[in-house]
């Protein structure tokens, strides 16, 4: 296996996105051209902090779409986003849409470039490996599709799952995860196995030819260089909240203590 590196943790903003024209790695413009020998993209080099809004700036749109707004402002995108607009206006001039002056930014327009930046104008295909309480809350879940993904497939180890029906898929059986990413063209997977299993399952993908993974289960993957693994952990988001809360308890505390 090549050089390996560990997982970020979905919302992690640390490492800016990968790219080679365009924007430099905290978000300032760059010298635009790719170094010696690195592939080149049509894409900006875009902070990943940017890149986790861009989906937040995407639903927000899709809202307006819906409730037919042509055009908005910074203002009310970034109130939609739930992000500060002067951040949002920074986002966005990196992909060179910076909206007129006094009107606001075309929904429709936005929309488009941030599908294209996202990848999104193509639909993926997502496998998902176990099949257990969570893997049929993701594979029943109707929403992915307006999102620019649809499960492609079902994987689970347990031969009393393997030919179960859900959301019309047939889970198959582990063993032919190579032959199913290679028909069905895929190269995002979601782990939603125990633990103990994830880091087997995740060398199981690589060597298949995934290059994206959305691990679940609570454990640290190692995986080549060229990979890409988020990992989404609910209780590591309740205890950072817990933390929150915690705090709010000392500092109200505080004066009493004092006097
Ligand atoms: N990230 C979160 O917020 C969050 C929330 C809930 C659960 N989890 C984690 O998600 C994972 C799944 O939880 P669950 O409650 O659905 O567990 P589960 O036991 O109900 O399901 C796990 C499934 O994985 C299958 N499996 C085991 N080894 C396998 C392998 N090698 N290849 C393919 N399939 C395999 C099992 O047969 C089973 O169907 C666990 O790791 C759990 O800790 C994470």
């Amino acid at each position: 296996m090549s050089q390996q590196r560990s997982e970020r943790p979905a919302g992690s903003d640390s490492r800016p996105a990968r790219s080679a024209a365009g924007l430099s790695a905290d978000g300032s413009p760059g010298h635009g051209l790719p170094e010696r020998g690195a592939p080149a993209s049509e894409l900006p080099d875009l902070p990943e902090a940017t890149v986790a809004r861009l989906p937040e700036y995407l639903r927000a749109l899709h809202v307006l779409a819906d409730g037919g707004g042509d055009v908005v402002s910074s203002e009310e995108l970034a109130q939609a986003a739930g992000v500060n607009s002067a951040k949002l206006r920074k986002d966005l001039s990196y992909l060179r849409s910076n909206g007129t002056r006094g009107v606001g930014y075309d929904v429709g327009q936005l929309i488009d470039k941030i599908e294209h930046v996202l990848g999104l104008n193509q639909h993926r295909a997502v496998a998902l490996v176990g099949v257990g309480n969570l893997g049929q809350a993701l594979a029943g879940y109707g929403g992915f599709g307006s999102r620019g993904f649809h499960i492609a497939a079902l994987f689970d180890a347990d031969p009393t799952r393997v030919g179960d029906r859900i959301a019309g898929l047939s889970v198959r059986h582990i063993d032919e995860l190579a032959e199913v990413v290679a028909t069905e063209h895929i190269a995002i997977a979601v782990i939603a196995t125990p633990a103990h299993a994830a880091q087997a399952v995740a060398d199981a993908l690589v060597d298949c030819g995934v290059t994206s993974i959305l691990n679940f289960a609570p454990c640290v993957l190692s995986v080549p260089e060229n990979v890409d693994v988020r990992k989404v952990d609910l209780a590591i988001e309740l205890q950072i909240l817990s933390f929150h809360e915690h705090r709010k308890s000392t500092l109200t505390a505080l004066p009493e203590a004092i006097s």
